[in-house]
């Protein structure tokens, strides 16, 4: 078998042109949709995901600032600058990158969002009532893996699914997500005790491990849908997390990496950066 690839970049560019109807409709009633990223020092693989998020935003019709601060940025400093953005009527989505340097606490940074404006869905306010079934921003990552596994017509009741990592960005929302399209969920992690057996029996296996060519061909069910979620840098070139062409053999859909889940979680973004603009100013 050679698996049907999906490409991420396809269906983020189709969903784009309909959400730019939607920005242009909402204009007419005097909305207009704002994001603000904001990156703190130098990292060049976080600037390169910022600049695709200008791009994206661009073409969209979203407003996007992006507000650079240096590595030596306070705690405090971003915590005045976000509760400024907090009570700006323009601005509907804050973004703050991650990772933040050291002397920054994460943690607290997504708590001082409005969970209004979250269009991470990072805050625990909305990740609670992602818990709980309820509509929110849904962590983008994890969203536009539901909306691809969607369009590609997979059924998610009751298969089998196994996510290797465990992080609070994608593998424990990806969880929540796909539990509550009454999927049966396996969470893997370092702590794994024989990954391999696990992987096997997946019906659809994600990969948010952070770690390149950790998942191949051996260690999938023939005819599994394999969603990668790395981006890992080797010799400079974007890899991920699976060997791609022998997973490719085995699986019935494969995602890859570039052109896979990255351009989806850009695209969910500027979703929810329009939802929240719709919710802010109770637009139809
Ligand atoms: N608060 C916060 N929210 C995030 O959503 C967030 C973050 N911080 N920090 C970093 C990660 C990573 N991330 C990516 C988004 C798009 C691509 C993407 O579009 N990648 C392209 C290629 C880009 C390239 O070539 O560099 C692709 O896969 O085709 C990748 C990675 C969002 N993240």
């Amino acid at each position: 078998m050679s698996a049907e690839v999906i490409y991420g970049n396809v269906l983020a560019e189709e969903l784009r042109e309909e959400m730019k109807q939607e920005v242009g409709e909402l204009s007419k009633q005097n909305i207009h949709p704002k994001l603000v990223v904001v990156i703190i020092g130098e990292d060049p693989a976080s600037m390169s995901y910022v600049k695709g998020k200008q791009k994206a935003s661009e073409k969209v019709g979203v407003a996007s600032d992006l507000i650079e601060m240096p590595e030596s940025t306070s705690q405090q400093e971003l915590l005045d600058l976000i509760e400024k953005l907090n009570l700006d009527d323009t601005v509907h989505g804050i973004l703050v990158q991650l990772p933040v340097p050291d002397h920054i606490d994460d943690q607290l940074v997504i708590e001082a969002i409005d969970p209004k404006k979250d269009v991470d869905g990072f805050h625990p306010s909305n990740v609670g009532k992602m818990m709980t079934g309820q509509d929110t921003f849904y962590p983008c990552t994890p969203y536009g893996i539901l909306v691809m596994l969607k369009r590609a017509e997979i059924e998610l009741e009751g298969a089998n699914v196994v996510i290797v990592g465990r992080s609070n960005l994608v593998g424990k929302p990806v969880g929540q997500l796909l539990l509550n399209e009454h999927a049966t969920v396996t969470h893997c992690h370092s702590r794994t005790k024989d990954l391999r057996a696990h992987t096997k029996q997946a019906d659809i296996l994600i990969v948010a491990a952070g770690r390149a060519d950790l998942i191949s061909g051996e260690d999938i069910k023939d005819g599994a849908v394999v969603i990668d979620v790395g981006v890992n840098r080797v010799d400079g070139k974007l890899t991920g997390d699976v060997e791609f062409e022998s997973a490719k053999e085995r699986a019935s859909y494969i995602t890859p990496v570039p052109k896979g889940v990255g351009p989806m979680t850009i695209t969910m973004l500027l979703h929810n950066t329009i939802k929240a603009a719709k919710q802010i100013h109770k637009a139809q």
